[in-house]
């Protein structure tokens, strides 16, 4: 395949597993990047990287000129559940105003494919689990509006040009590449497993639990964490999916199982064999109390397979990734 596939946000976490897998799935990466959060060595040799704002429509559209792309997958964004509700504006500009600056880019340039990170926060205090997508979406923190009007832009986008699109709602993501070529390497990550390991490896002085009185059964939030490249897989299999003509799509990443914050700790604690200061704080703001995907339609529609849908892999592997970081 000639054309380039555009990563936005491919110096980041999910970004830069989705290079590597794009690679070995015969394609050709292309990441933009501002390099607010993510890290020129998260780009593997070979990737052209641009290091410059998907909200710079003079730089993108250059980009996209001197590069014929074939697809856009768009990461970049700022991530953060809880500093979203302090800066909602921040939240508002870069997520919502900028991801518009790169849709109008890909519009313009007749890009004909578009995969989205959504988020599983779209979907606020869910009324029933596991959540399908058709059921309400009422976010309840910055975050989470400002991905959901990244749909809504992109379900009007589709309808007037020709554009399709898959937005995939990720739950919560953790774990590393399995062959230890990438992980998570923000030292100021706020993910609860990210964390739970740096602390299992004294990176920090023990762990806080946010808040033991959610109406859930030990009382922590509940999530359904997803291995890295599992996820990335979804990408690969919605690009083969939009590619072959199907209509654009929304749909959940996750496997359906709810882990605890409490139970996360445990498993951190026996996969590491490490104990650790768990402190037990209030609420955290913007978080709901649980949050499970179905996934009958990543399955049943992108032909999803998950292969790491084990919370010991997770923590195992993210772990192994905290051990090679400085
Ligand atoms: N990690 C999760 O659990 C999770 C869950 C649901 C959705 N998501 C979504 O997945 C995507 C990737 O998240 P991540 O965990 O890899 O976060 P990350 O912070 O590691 O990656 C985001 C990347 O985007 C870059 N970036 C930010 N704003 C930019 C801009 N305006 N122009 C160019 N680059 C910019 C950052 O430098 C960073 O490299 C995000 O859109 C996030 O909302 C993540
Ligand atoms: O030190 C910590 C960190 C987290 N938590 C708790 O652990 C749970 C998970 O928190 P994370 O910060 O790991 O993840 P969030 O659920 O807040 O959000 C993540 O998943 C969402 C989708 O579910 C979003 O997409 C978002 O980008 C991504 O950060 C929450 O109940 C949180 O309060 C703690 O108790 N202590």
């Amino acid at each position: 395949m000639d054309n380039y596939i555009l990563v936005t946000g491919g110096a980041g976490y999910i970004g830069s597993h989705m290079t590597l897998a794009l690679q070995a799935a015969g394609e050709r990466p292309l990441v933009i990047d501002d390099l607010s959060a993510g890290l020129r060595s998260a780009v593997p040799d070979g990737v052209p990287l641009f290091a410059g704002s998907v909200g710079d429509a003079a730089f993108v559209g250059d980009i996209m000129d001197r590069y014929p792309i074939a697809a856009i997958i768009h990461f970049a964004a700022s991530v953060v559940v809880p500093e979203s509700v302090a800066r909602p504006l921040d939240y508002y500009r870069n997520n919502t105003a900028n991801a518009r600056t790169l849709i109008d880019c890909a519009v313009q340039r007749k890009v004909p494919h578009l995969v989205f990170s959504s988020t599983a926060a779209v979907y606020g205090e869910p009324d029933r689990t596991p959540i399908s997508e058709g059921q309400s979406t009422q976010p309840i923190n910055p975050y989470g509006r400002s991905k959901l009007m990244v749909e809504w832009m992109l379900d009007d986008v589709a309808r007037a040009h020709p554009l399709s699109y898959a937005a995939l709602r990720y739950f919560n993501v953790a774990g590393a590449d399995p062959d230890g070529r990438a992980g998570q390497s923000s030292p100021n990550a706020t993910h609860l497993i990210k964390i739970a390991v740096q602390a299992a490896l004294g990176k920090r002085d023990g762990l806080d639990v946010y808040g033991t009185d959610y109406p859930t059964a030990d009382g922590s939030c509940v999530r359904d964490y997803v291995h890295v490249s599992d996820l990335v897989a979804a990408h690969i299999d919605a690009l083969r999916y939009l590619r072959a003509g199907n209509p654009s799509v929304i749909c959940n990443i996750g496997y359906a199982n709810g882990y605890s914050v409490l139970d996360v700790i445990e498993v951190v604690k026996r996969v590491s064999g490490i104990d650790f200061d768990v402190r037990i704080k209030g609420r955290r703001p913007g978080d709901p109390a649980a949050l499970v995907a179905s996934n009958e339609l990543a399955k049943s529609l992108l032909g999803w397979r998950p292969r790491h849908d084990d919370l010991e892999t997770i923590v195992r592997h993210a772990l192994a990734w905290e051990r090679r970081l400085p």
